[in-house]
């Protein structure tokens, strides 16, 4: 399947921004009209911050989510500004918050939407205050870190910017990952992997915004006020691309924000995406089901697990509702192992480590997985096949029937299951005693927060251990299976051993 919101990322993380070194400093003759263009923000300090923990500034941009005023504001102005008739209207729903659901009948394989290119914005969007668009282009910043920072010079200069409309009905705090406090990604993530990758994240997109204030910032404080341009704001627009920018594939791959269209909320279900259609010239997707009136129409944000649903898109979907998901289970060389650096040679040679992170999902595992579980348990005497079984870890191929042997393979097996198990009893702990008690005393808003959070990563974990248990069942058969063969084998040598004694 081609493309949806946030595809850009796939599995790996954003990619950390380095560009050529900054040119010299563009003309700043024209700041004086940007500082009075711009509409300085007061920000105050009252939640608190996914970084450090500390207190951060409330961002004074968009609306509560669930917020249907401004949601229907940026209906009217759309439709003024050349959105076409709608068969979808933004309503309250019951997935999602706020939605399109369908005013008429709507048939399978119809196409909707056609939101023009006027009413887009992408990399090549005009900038309200043009300086500093001028000052990232000369600076060549790639297209995210570019639009985050649009997002946020159009947000700080309000109803001067003709994305008002469009802004004020975005998310002002959305649940992604990305504004998790450490101490509640440990609190409620200590058993699942996604921990690790949405610290990856928040650590990139921290390393881009200093990237962007040591490069750029601080060489124009004029265009770049701290009021605006601060680490929170940007952790904002950043979690507003995650959970909003799509790849267009029709147009090679443009990355944009697509007003209208981003109310569609994801199923699983569908597996319909949005595109640009070249003869309408608008930005579109085709049903892949019916839908009656008053339903939900939904796309799908691509093949996700739940774990990289609540990462980028803050939900997790019902338990058993997605065929995508997976759970990661982290595999290691043992440190007292006599090969160990020389497996571990092998692994780097091809880009792969230890711990190193496998997908399960409730179908299998990857061959890959049982590759690198072959090199972990094999003993010195099989050095010559380690470099065979490190690529086989990283590409997938076959190993050769030499080194896989029903001895070996059962210690692999063996071996995951242990991995297995001792995943599931960091899920149990978590799951069973409900994390680390709560102490404090705490607002009505943060306890509300706080039960959220929880529910979040209750649901995540749960389905992430019915795939683990899934596993571990399978594995425990295949190596009864194996066991029982064995004996079997065993019995019946013995068997011929007495039959020849006679
Ligand atoms: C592209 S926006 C969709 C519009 C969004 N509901 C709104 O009101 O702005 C993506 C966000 O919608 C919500 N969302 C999308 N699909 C969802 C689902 N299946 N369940 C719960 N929330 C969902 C999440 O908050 C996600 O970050």
């Amino acid at each position: 399947m081609a493309q949806i919101f946030c595809r850009v990322l796939g599995s790996a993380q954003f990619p950390q921004v380095s560009w050529p070194p900054p040119r010299p400093a563009a003309d700043s003759s024209s700041s004086a009209h940007v500082v009075r263009c711009r509409i300085r923000c007061s920000v105050s300090a009252t939640s608190s911050n996914a970084l450090t923990g500390s207190e951060a500034r409330v961002i004074p941009w968009g609306c509560e989510i669930e917020s249907l005023e401004s949601a229907s504001a940026l209906q009217r102005w759309l439709s003024a500004s050349g959105l076409p008739p709608q068969k979808l209207e933004i309503q309250r729903v019951d997935v999602g918050e706020r939605g399109l659901v369908a005013l008429n009948n709507i048939r399978k394989g119809e196409k909707l939407l056609f939101v023009p290119p006027s009413l887009v914005i992408t990399a090549d969007s005009e900038w309200s205050c043009p300086e500093v668009g001028n000052v990232l282009k000369k600076n060549s910043v790639p297209d995210w870190p570019l639009l985050a920072t649009y997002l946020l010079s159009e947000a700080s200069l309000m109803s001067s910017s003709r994305w008002n409309r469009y802004i004020s009905a975005l998310p002002r705090q959305p649940y992604s990952l990305l504004y998790w406090t450490p101490s509640e990604l440990d609190t409620y993530l200590v058993a699942s992997q996604i921990r690790a990758r949405a610290i990856e994240r928040i650590t990139n997109v921290i390393g881009t915004y200093n990237d962007l204030k040591l490069r750029i910032f601080s060489k124009h404080p004029e265009l770049f006020p701290e009021e605006v341009f601060n680490i929170d704001s940007f952790l904002w627009s950043f979690g507003i691309l995650f959970s909003r920018l799509v790849r267009l594939p029709s147009m090679n791959g443009k990355v944009a924000l697509v007003p209208w269209a981003d109310m569609l909320n994801h199923s699983p279900q569908v597996e319909t995406f949005l595109d640009y259609d070249k003869s309408s010239q608008g930005i579109f997707f085709m049903t892949d089901q019916s839908y009656q009136p008053g339903e939900q129409v939904f796309i799908s944000y691509g093949k996700k697990s739940n774990g990289e649903l609540l990462l980028s898109y803050g939900f997790v979907p019902k338990e058993g509702t997605n065929p995508n998901d997976s759970v990661e289970l982290s595999l290691s060389l043992n440190k007292s192992d006599k090969c160990y650096k020389e497996k571990l040679e092998a692994l780097r040679k091809h880009g792969l480590s230890t711990p190193q992170r496998f997908p399960l999902q409730i179908t299998g595992w990857p061959v890959e997985m049982m590759a690198y579980s072959y090199l972990v348990v094999s003993p010195s005497n099989m050095s010559q096949h380690f470099e065979e079984m490190a690529a086989a870890s990283s590409n997938g191929t076959a190993l050769k029937m030499g080194i896989k042997n029903p001895e070996l393979e059962e210690k692999a097996l063996q071996f995951i299951l242990d991995c297995c198990e001792s995943s599931i009893s960091k899920y149990s702990k978590f799951l069973e005693g409900g994390g680390t008690p709560d102490s404090g005393t705490f607002s009505a808003k943060q306890a509300n927060r706080k039960s959220l959070l929880k529910k979040m990563a209750t649901d995540l974990c749960t389905s992430e251990r019915r795939i683990l248990y899934r596993t571990q069942y399978i594995l425990r058969r295949r190596l009864r299976d194996m066991r029982s063969g064995e004996l079997r084998a065993l019995t019946l040598f013995n068997g011929f051993r007495k039959l020849f004694k006679q």
